[in-house]
């Protein structure tokens, strides 16, 4: 028996005008899905707690059976741990944003248009930045406008605040210490003339003149959030005699998954978008599952959040439809206990996170089948799953897997 946990990402939704009061799930036309509900059970996930909004980091912890308020230290060590950037104790590691700026630095885009090519070119110049003799400015890019900033030397603190404004039509926010310590008062400074020594870099950089020529927005500045010192994880094999692996398309799951000690199997053409090669995806997924090396597989694919994130309602709904060729190979498999989920629901109409359940069903063997015949927000609500949370969700496949040790004599 193999476990899998197959993350379809940010795809909780709310009913929507644009669909005849449907959410892009329940809109999309799905019939493998459907298929594995009806012979499935199914129910409605509240990941962290009901009303916690998850970030897509401490979701998949949860997931994989860590308690995010235990361990996690911020974003930015798993995002440096998918682009493969070592992060040491002392260090402090960010998510970073390559976004567009204008002159008196609003930002105009947080995204540089969603840049797909040759921000490594753009990271060789920031890592010639020099704020003082004292830290070290280590700096890769990572898939589209996301990258990882790691700041190495003595005194630095991660009890700071974040430079990513989050809405575009302002400035960066001046980053602030969030306790009284030297140490937080200088690391603030730091990544303050980071940001601006960054605007400073680029702002004629080759690269961009040649994106404004082509009517593109210019990677001109970077935005650090999601501050972390080095985590402290238990190996998933340690903790269940798994042996896991990861196919996923965006560095911040593979990161997770390498802190967590599974192997990260990397797709070619994956994008994280809804413009990602999902043949290549559907072929490295399936080729995971059928390996021989894994007991279980962390499956996450990223353009329904990202479709979110764009408020591209259609976008959202076709992405959808393009996971379910993927789903009736997985079908076609009988020693298989797959949990199909989103991280978080990622509402077209809200353009982020949201705190509203997300539709989940299970297939696996000897399962006691409900009556729902369509995989939706609403219809999965009504399902023998009911309410669960996402903590619960490692133990169930366990169990079903028949890996769960018992509890008691
Ligand atoms: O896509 C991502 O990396 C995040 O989930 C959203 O981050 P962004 O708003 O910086 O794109
Ligand atoms: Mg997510």
């Amino acid at each position: 028996m193999k476990g899998i946990i197959f993350v379809i990402d940010g795809m909780g939704d709310r009913p929507m005008k644009e669909l005849g009061d449907k959410t892009p799930l329940e809109s999309a036309n799905t019939p493998s899905m459907d298929k594995m509900v009806t012979e499935g059970i199914t129910g409605i996930m509240d990941t962290i707690r009901p009303g916690v909004r998850p970030g897509s980091d401490t979701a998949h912890l949860t997931l994989l059976g860590y308690d995010p308020y235990e361990v996690y230290t911020g974003r930015g060590p798993f995002e440096a741990a998918g682009v493969d950037l070592d992060v040491e104790p002392g260090d402090i590691a960010f998510r970073c944003n390559f976004a567009t700026a204008d002159d008196d630095l609003t930002i105009t885009d947080r995204r540089a248009g969603r840049i797909n090519s040759r921000t490594d070119e753009i990271a060789d110049t920031i890592n010639q930045m020099k704020i003082d003799d004292n830290v070290e400015i280590i700096f890769k890019e990572s898939d589209a406008h996301r990258g990882v900033l790691v700041l190495r030397g003595e005194g630095l603190s991660d009890k700071i605040t974040d430079a990513d404004p989050k809405h575009e039509g302002n400035k960066p926010k001046i980053v602030k210490p969030l306790d009284d310590s030297d140490e937080a008062k200088y690391t603030a400074d730091v990544v303050n003339q980071f940001v601006n020594k960054s605007y400073e870099m680029l702002k004629d950089h080759p690269v961009n003149i040649e994106r404004i020529e082509n009517g593109e927005h210019p990677a001109n500045i970077v935005l650090p959030r999601g501050v972390g010192a080095v985590p402290q994880i238990t190996p998933f094999e340690e903790k269940y005699g798994l042996k896991g692996a990861c196919v996923a398309e965006t560095g911040l799951i593979q990161g997770i998954a390498k802190l967590a000690g599974m192997d990260i199997i990397h797709v070619p053409g994956a994008t994280g978008g809804i413009n990602t090669d999902i043949d290549s995806v559907h072929k490295h997924i399936i080729d995971t599952v059928k390996s021989d090396k894994y007991d279980f597989i962390l499956v996450n694919v990223d353009g329904a959040d990202e479709a979110g994130h764009d408020g591209d309602t259609i976008g959202k709904r076709d992405f959808i439809e393009k996971i379910d060729p993927i789903m009736k190979d997985l079908d076609a498999m009988d020693d298989i206990v797959l949990f199909v989920t989103a991280d978080h629901s990622t509402p077209v109409s809200i353009m982020d996170h949201s705190g509203d359940p997300v539709p989940v069903f299970l297939k696996a063997p000897g399962l006691r089948v409900d009556d729902v015949t369509e995989y939706g927000e609403r219809a999965a609500a009504k399902g023998g799953l009911c309410r669960i949370r996402g903590s619960d969700v490692i133990y169930i496949i366990r169990d079903l897997m028949n890996e769960m040790p018992k509890f008691g004599a």
